[in-house]
């Protein structure tokens, strides 16, 4: 498989946020996309999840059923965690394993992001650490080839930083896809850099950005 996106153009409210962004990875592979704020390195996720409809441009999975949308392959973990604040920690990845379709198995998941203890606790008690393990056992309980990222180190301590290295490793080496918008230093081992521009928070659009990636055979597994 392959994600590929050529040449998107997107707006927001009337003005143009992105132009000509075009971006490839490979099985295997993960993307870093960077910018300053106000850049469109959410806004790329949220096209790429098919949350906001570009103006011109494709996103496709190579290899893939092509009856299905890409956007039923992608997992968003953006800013907002998601999390229903009245259902236990366990209700709230069942409820989102169901409407993602996964079959994973929810104690594992919840044991592997640290969570197992409190599997029981309300939504609402869950501190921001907390949210964003819940979000990271989506991506386990409803296994999916694309995980868009929108700065997944955000509130997580050194032990989840890890967790998510080793989650995003064990993933690329399944042959999994990464694309992943952030202001740190992820590294991600042989993975590549979509800067979306210096100029952004200012000025118009961003220009034409295009970015390869290395083949599969090439990248290996994420160290925590
Ligand atoms: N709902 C919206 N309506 C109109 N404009 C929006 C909307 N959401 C975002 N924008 C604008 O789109 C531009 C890109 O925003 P985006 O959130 O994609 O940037 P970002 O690179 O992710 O920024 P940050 O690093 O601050 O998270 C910004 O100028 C922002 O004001």
């Amino acid at each position: 498989m392959r994600l590929v996106a050529e040449a998107l153009a997107v707006a927001r409210g009337g003005r143009p946020i992105l132009e000509g962004v075009s971006l490839a990875v490979p099985a295997g592979g993960a993307l870093a996309v960077v910018g300053p704020n106000g850049a469109g390195k959410s806004t790329l996720l949220r096209t790429l999840a098919g949350l906001i409809r570009p103006l011109s441009g494709a996103i496709r999975i190579e290899g893939d059923d092509p009856e299905i949308p890409p956007r039923e392959r992608m997992h968003l973990l953006g800013h907002l965690d998601a999390v229903k604040s009245a259902l236990s920690v366990e209700r709230n990845l069942a409820f989102a394993r169901d409407v993602l379709g996964g079959e994973g198995d929810l104690s594992e998941a919840l044991e592997r992001v640290g969570l197992g203890r409190i599997a029981d606790l309300p939504g609402a008690a869950l501190s921001a650490g907390q949210r964003r393990r819940l979000a990271l056992a989506r991506l386990i309980a409803a296994p999916r080839p694309v995980w868009l990222l929108d700065e997944p180190t955000a509130a997580l301590d050194a032990g989840g930083q890890a967790l998510l290295g080793r989650l995003v490793g064990e993933h690329r080496a399944r042959g999994g896809m990464v694309v992943a918008a952030t202001h740190a230093e992820l590294g991600f081992e042989g993975g590549a850099t979509l800067d979306l521009g210096a100029s952004a928070a200012r000025s118009g659009p961003r220009q034409s950005s295009t970015t390869t990636l290395p083949t599969a055979s090439t990248v290996t597994s994420l160290e925590p």
